[in-house]
């Protein structure tokens, strides 16, 4: 903390020491700093990130300057590159423009331009790293839970239905909506009903496994994206998370009635597209409140549900 002392009309700043920082972050990053998905980060790795309009690619820019399959960046023991794909209009390492083929050495700082967007290359253990580490938690985190936000959970699930379709893998949604919770809120306020989301939150983060992911899509709205699962494998992991809830008793007040949520399940197969299998899930959802609440049922034939 730093402290203030007048010496007549200036203010000196005295530091008395420098706190410890958080270790910079390990892995390089491409963020985007201009154009379409603004704001979005993605870690690279040894194995090729491809960049493009197409909804194969890793990082998707939707934009008509934009080839399907734009370049690609990964780092390798020897550094870390970049190589156009052939797109129209040619990739651009800040003012100089990269030939088709060759790969081209990143590094920390470069601004790779791609079409109408621009992504900033971030070298592993960057101190901007860190700026960015910090914009990228406050833009993509809830902040009442800490879960992923809306949009930064419906970006994973894009690119997890992207990776389901070129692996030919399942994948299923689950979407997990708190039971009566208005009545928390009427009857013990915005705060209590506050504190049970958190909990729940907290409860089912400890539940999510390997690669699913969790987010908070709505006020008392949660959803889990299940890579690989098929809907009977959905359905398990949504009962699971409704047990696991019902187990743990969450009460918004001493004597308050047990918390229990609901839970629709989708998979990707008969929708294809985000928006179907959120909406799949949805009736699911509509199902289970339909069916008593406290329940699990699933788009299309139930394979669950006490
Ligand atoms: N405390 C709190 N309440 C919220 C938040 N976001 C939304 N809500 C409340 O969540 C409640 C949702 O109520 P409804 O959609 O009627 O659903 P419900 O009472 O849970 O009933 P069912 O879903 O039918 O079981 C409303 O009272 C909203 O005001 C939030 O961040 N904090």
């Amino acid at each position: 903390m730093a402290e203030h002392s007048e010496h007549g009309d200036t203010t000196r700043l005295t530091v008395p020491g420098v706190a410890p920082r958080p270790p910079a972050p390990s892995r390089a990053c491409l963020v985007v700093i201009a154009g379409e998905a603004i704001g979005t980060r993605v870690d690279v790795g040894e194995h090729p990130l491809r960049v493009g309009r197409g909804h194969d690619c890793d990082l998707v820019l939707a934009h008509p300057s934009v080839s399907r399959r734009h370049c690609e960046v990964w780092c390798a023991p020897d550094g870390c590159h970049v190589r156009d794909l052939g797109a129209t209009n040619p990739v651009r390492i800040n003012d100089r423009l990269l030939a088709h083929g060759p790969s081209a050495p990143l590094v920390d700082g470069d601004l790779v331009v791609v079409g109408n967007c621009i992504l900033k290359f971030i070298g592993a253990g960057s101190v901007e790293a860190r700026y960015h580490e910090e914009a990228y938690e406050v833009a993509t985190r809830d902040t009442l839970t800490g879960l992923h936000n809306r949009r930064h959970f419906l970006d994973v699930l894009d690119r997890a239905i992207v990776a389901a379709r070129r692996g030919r893998r399942p994948l299923s949604l689950a979407i997990l909506d708190v039971d009566h919770f208005k009545r928390i809120n009427d009857s013990l306020g915005h705060l209590a009903g506050d504190a049970v989301l958190r909990r729940l939150a907290a409860l089912l983060r400890a539940q999510v496994r390997g690669d699913e992911a969790i987010g908070r899509i709505g006020g008392e709205e949660f959803a889990v994206l299940l890579p690989g699962a098929d809907l009977a494998a959905g359905a398990e992991a949504g009962e699971r998370l409704r047990a696991a809830v019902a187990a743990a008793e969450v009460r918004a007040a001493e004597g308050a009635g047990a918390t229990t949520i609901s839970v629709g399940v989708a998979t990707l197969g008969t929708c294809t597209e985000r928006s179907g299998l959120l909406r799949a899930a949805d009736v699911a959802l509509y199902a289970a409140k339909d069916a008593g609440r406290d329940c699990v049922r699933t788009s299309g034939p139930s394979p669950a549900g006490p």
